[in-house]
This record gives structure tokens, C-alpha cells and sequence, in this order.
């Protein structure tokens, strides 16, 4: 996948249960309406979502699976469950949680990319990170690539955001690491997009300013 996401968008099509186009099949018609815009890949939740896309468009997709766990914060693919559902699904590459904080059943990361590599040599797998630590222990794991997405959604970087004082913290992960960096998370015009290319990201991964039509309607009305 990553050879075919280059200084590309890959965009991310999800929907919640608690929201309104909670639906696989609206999110196989996000995912073709992405491709024909030019989208390169695209980011997707639930193995169900996963092979509803894969009937309607060609492109690789990043594979997660969001699931509340009560004894952990983690919730992006916390757990074996979950990549044996993204396994099942196809999906060209795995995106975990690759935080510091504990995991559901105290299971470590490292466990976790040790197990994908087990069970398939070809996914890659992607650290969802939130600090510059996260993506140097990541790089040192064996991670094929990783994303910003976390950074501002943990108790340790609450309220930060991925564009703040010009993508500084993307600089800094760019800088610490030699895997390719994917900018995640409120990149949320075309402007901020060809930025965080052009300071040097592998690809980019935008959801909601493209895919999450309530969040849109928000932001013209907090003008
Ligand atoms: C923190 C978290 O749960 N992030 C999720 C990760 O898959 C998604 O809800 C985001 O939509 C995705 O990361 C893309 O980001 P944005 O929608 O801001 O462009």
C-alpha cells in the first residue's frame, strides 16, 4: 500500500454508530465518491465497512477497528480480536493504537506487530501515535509506517492539534524518525493538506472535512 500512497490522500471513511451515516454501504459510496476525486487510499473502520468498500473501489485500504475496552483507553485495534477481524477483512495494512498506555489485558505492542507478522507477511502496519516518543519506540518495533492520528486525543496531548504553530509536532516526528510519516488528524483544508507534503509527509489521511458532512456544517457556523 504505501508504494501506491506516495505525497498522495488517502481519505478516511468512517461513520460511528452515533452518527448519522453510521452505514457500510454509505461508506463503500464515501469511499467510490473519494476515488473518483483522486484519493489514492483509504482509511476505514470495521471489517464489515472494510469488505463493503473493497465490492465498490480497487484501492488499498488502512484497516482499524475502534472498540471500547473497559480496563483501557486504547481503542483503536487494541486487541488480537480485532486484527484477526482485520485480517479476515483484506485490508492492505493494519493501523493500531502504538501509544504508551496500557492495553486491554495488559498485552504489549510489540506482542501485537509480532502477531500481525505471524499471521500475514504482507499487511503492513501502521503506528497510530500521539507523542514523539511513541514514533521512536514504533520505528524500533518494526512498524512499516506511522501517523499522527493520536496526537491531541490522549489525557498527555489533550487539546493540541496537528496544525498548530505549522505543523510543528509533524516537523518533529519527521525529523526523529526515518519511516515514512503520515500527517492524520484535522487536516482539514487543501491548504493544510499540501503543507504537511510539502514539509515533508509521506501521505495524508483526511476524514472529516471530507467524509463527516455534520462536522462541515459545524464549521460554518462557528465563523
Ligand atoms: C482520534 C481518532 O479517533 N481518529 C480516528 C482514527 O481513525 C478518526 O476518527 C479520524 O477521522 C481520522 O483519524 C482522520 O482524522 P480527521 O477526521 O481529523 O481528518
Amino acid at each position: 500500500m504505501l508504494e501506491k500512497v506516495e505525497k498522495s490522500l488517502i481519505v478516511s471513511c468512517q461513520a460511528l454508530p452515533d452518527e448519522p451515516l453510521h452505514s457500510s454501504f454509505i461508506m463503500s459510496k464515501m469511499a467510490l465518491a473519494a476515488k473518483e476525486g483522486g484519493a489514492a487510499g483509504i482509511r476505514a473502520n470495521t471489517k464489515e465497512d472494510i469488505l463493503e468498500i473493497k465490492k465498490e473501489v480497487g484501492l488499498p485500504i488502512v484497516g482499524i477497528v475502534k472498540r471500547d475496552y473497559p480496563d483501557s483507553p486504547v481503542f483503536i485495534t487494541a486487541t488480537y480480536k480485532e486484527i484477526d477481524e482485520l485480517l479476515e477483512s483484506g485490508c492492505e495494512m493494519i493501523a493500531l493504537d502504538a501509544t504508551a498506555r496500557k492495553r486491554p489485558n495488559k498485552i504489549e505492542l510489540s506482542e501485537l506487530v509480532d502477531y500481525i507478522r505471524s499471521q500475514n507477511s504482507t499487511v503492513e502496519i501502521m503506528a497510530d501515535i500521539a507523542t514523539l516518543e511513541d514514533a521512536k519506540i514504533a520505528e524500533r518495533l518494526g512498524f512499516d509506517c506511522i501517523s499522527t492520528t493520536l496526537h491531541g486525543y490522549t489525557e498527555e496531548t489533550a487539546g493540541e492539534k496537528l496544525y498548530h504553530h505549522d505543523f510543528q509536532f509533524l516537523k518533529d516526528v519527521l525529523e526523529a524518525v526515518q519511516l515514512p510519516v503520515i500527517a492524520e488528524g484535522n487536516v482539514i483544508t487543501p491548504e493544510m493538506f499540501k503543507r504537511c507534503l510539502d514539509l515533508g509527509a509521506y501521505a495524508s489521511v483526511v476524514g472529516g472535512a471530507i467524509t463527516r458532512p455534520k462536522e462541515i456544517t459545524k464549521r460554518f457556523l462557528e465563523v
